[in-house]
């Protein structure tokens, strides 16, 4: 690739990019307050700092997304004012944010052409993705409908798109929140490379093990100002936390789980055909959640994950109505408003789109999801719906789950990527559902945040619920559940007692190790 940056003589010694005094406010809050920051060339930068401590609103000016309220950018030493990301990208400046913008029905090579400035045949884009999909080591079907990958998948195709831009500055926004550990790896592999070819990157993460590991220096934001710099090989995991919430971030507490014997959610043979040429068939899935019990679903993305969530969510409905059962009613046949009438409550993978409707405000979201389940509180016998009770509830969830927003009742799109996922669970978990499907509940957050959503589900399942999380955060699952279970090829694995499971056990059922052979075996008897 052309135009990368000469990493010698005079050029090398001035920033690429200078920030001073960069605000943004929107309304009354500083989202960003009066930011300093320097990035160098050839350099892997973090941005760290907790949910909402405006790092999203930062690299969203620096990419032209967002227009500053106070403050200079300079690029190459030059002053520029970045009015879109189209400027952004001719600057040199490449973004892959945290919500992927890619359209459902369109190939990947499609999705490409749409953010190209200049365009060009379908056929030389293709070639160009397979081109660079091979020189940094990102897998990709350039023909592939994206409606039909994983996010991780997804992921792929929004760097290749930046990279067609031969950017010499990378914006990544949470770029490993959605991957498996091995996926995570061979991203680490491809930012490797980009940083020997001189190109320096951005990096903003929750996960601080792999900032340390990754990165040369780090910025902290918190409430909008920056709060330090550091070597973030020198410091520690949970130092650097410290810093990012000014405090010691709480540790969830796990009593000894009161599960009883009583299946509040099981599901019998479930068997699923692939709904198109690359989604996952489910086959023969059986698994049962007692009251009080927390099961955990471990898996590397695009193993039948989001099918199995669909599936017992009700998105998709069963042949045969006992498939299903949700407190001992058959549910197979129901629709997810059928199901949530029956005690279960279900929150989904993409919090804005799917969990949330972007352009609604909080209320209106709580309203959206929930006017069946609470239809007397929220409706009352006319029909009509109570504004003070809703606004109530929404006001509850965002206390309890102490969402930070800028104003009362913002609209979804407005919150940070981490303050959403807790309002979403919140939503939820203040219904006291008696069964919670949540798929990746911990997607972006940070951790004092993904230590209180662990909390809440470890307190649902202590209250007497039956509560399915489906994550590829392994940390997570060891941390929260009583077993887990691992999805491979659409099947899925007995599940292993978190007494008797370890990493290496758990890693080698999601490496494909035969399921059926696994519960409670020594760990040679499962290859
Ligand atoms: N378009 C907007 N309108 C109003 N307020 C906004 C808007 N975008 C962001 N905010 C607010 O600005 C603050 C900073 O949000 P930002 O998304 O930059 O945080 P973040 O550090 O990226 O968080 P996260 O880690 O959760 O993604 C938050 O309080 C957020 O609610």
């Amino acid at each position: 690739m052309g135009g990368v940056v000469d990493s010698t003589g005079d050029a090398a010694a001035e920033p690429l990019l200078e920030v001073r005094g960069l605000s943004k406010i929107f309304g009354t809050l500083k989202a960003c307050d009066s930011i300093d920051l320097e990035i160098r060339r050839g350099e892997i930068h973090a941005l760290l700092g907790e949910n909402g401590a405006g790092k999203s609103t930062l690299v969203k000016m620096l990419f032209g997304a967002l227009e500053p309220t106070a403050g200079t950018i300079r690029w190459k030493g030059q002053e520029v004012a970045i009015r879109s990301p189209g400027e952004a990208r001719r600057l040199g400046i490449g973004m892959v944010f945290q919500h992927f913008s890619l359209f459902d029905a369109l190939t990947a090579a499609e999705n490409i052409i749409l953010s190209l400035d200049d365009p060009a045949p379908v056929s030389a884009v293709a070639a160009r993705a397979r081109e660079l999909s091979r020189a940094y080591g990102l897998p990709l079907d350039p023909q592939a409908h994206v409606g039909d990958l994983s996010v991780g998948e997804r992921q792929r195709i929004e760097i290749i798109r930046c990279l067609l831009q031969d950017p010499e500055l990378i914006i990544l926004d949470e770029p490993t929140s959605v991957l498996t550990p091995q996926e995570a790896d061979k991203l680490f592999d491809t930012l490797e490379t980009l940083r020997s070819e001189g190109r320096s990157i951005l990096y903003i993460s929750h996960r601080l093990e792999e900032v340390k590991r990754l990165c040369d220096r780090a910025t902290v934001l918190r409430g909008g100002r920056v709060v330090g710099h550091s070597d973030p090989r020198r410091e520690t995991a949970a130092s650097l936390a410290r810093m990012m919430v000014g405090g010691d971030v709480p540790v969830v507490v796990r009593d000894k789980p009161a599960a009883t014997r009583e299946a509040l959610l099981e599901v019998r043979g479930l068997n699923r055909k692939a709904g198109h040429p690359f989604a996952v068939s489910l086959s023969e899935i059986e698994l049962t959640v007692h009251a009080g019990e927390i099961l955990g679903v471990a898996g590397v993305a695009g193993n039948g994950q989001g099918e199995l969530f669909e599936a017992i969510s009700g998105e998709a409905l069963q042949e045969s109505a006992d498939t299903v059962r949700i407190c001992g009613h058959a549910a197979g046949r129901h629709d997810i408003t059928g199901r949530r009438l029956m005690g279960a409550a279900f929150v989904p993978e993409e919090r804005l789109g799917h969990a949330a409707a972007p352009f609604m405000t909080l209320t209106q979201n709580l309203l959206l999801s929930r006017y069946r389940t609470d239809a007397r509180a929220f409706l009352g016998r006319l029909g009509i719906i109570r504004n003070a009770v809703v606004a109530s509830a929404a006001k509850r969830v965002s206390t309890a789950m102490d969402v930070r927003k800028g104003s009362e009742d913002p609209e979804a799109t407005a919150l940070s990527g981490g303050n959403l996922q807790k309002f979403v669970i919140g939503r939820e978990l203040d219904r006291q559902p008696r069964v919670l499907v949540v798929n990746q509940p911990t997607w972006g957050v940070d951790a004092g945040a993904a230590a209180r959503i662990r909390q809440a589900l470890v307190d649902l399942a202590k209250g007497g619920s039956a509560v399915l999380v489906i994550s590829q955060d392994l940390d997570e699952l060891f941390e929260i559940c009583d077993a887990i279970a691992v999805m491979h090829g659409g099947r899925l694995s007995t599940p292993v007692p978190i007494a008797e499971a370890t990493y290496e056990k758990i890693g080698l059922l999601m490496g494909g190790a035969r399921p059926e052979a696994t519960s409670g075996l020594p760990l040679e008897e499962t290859v």
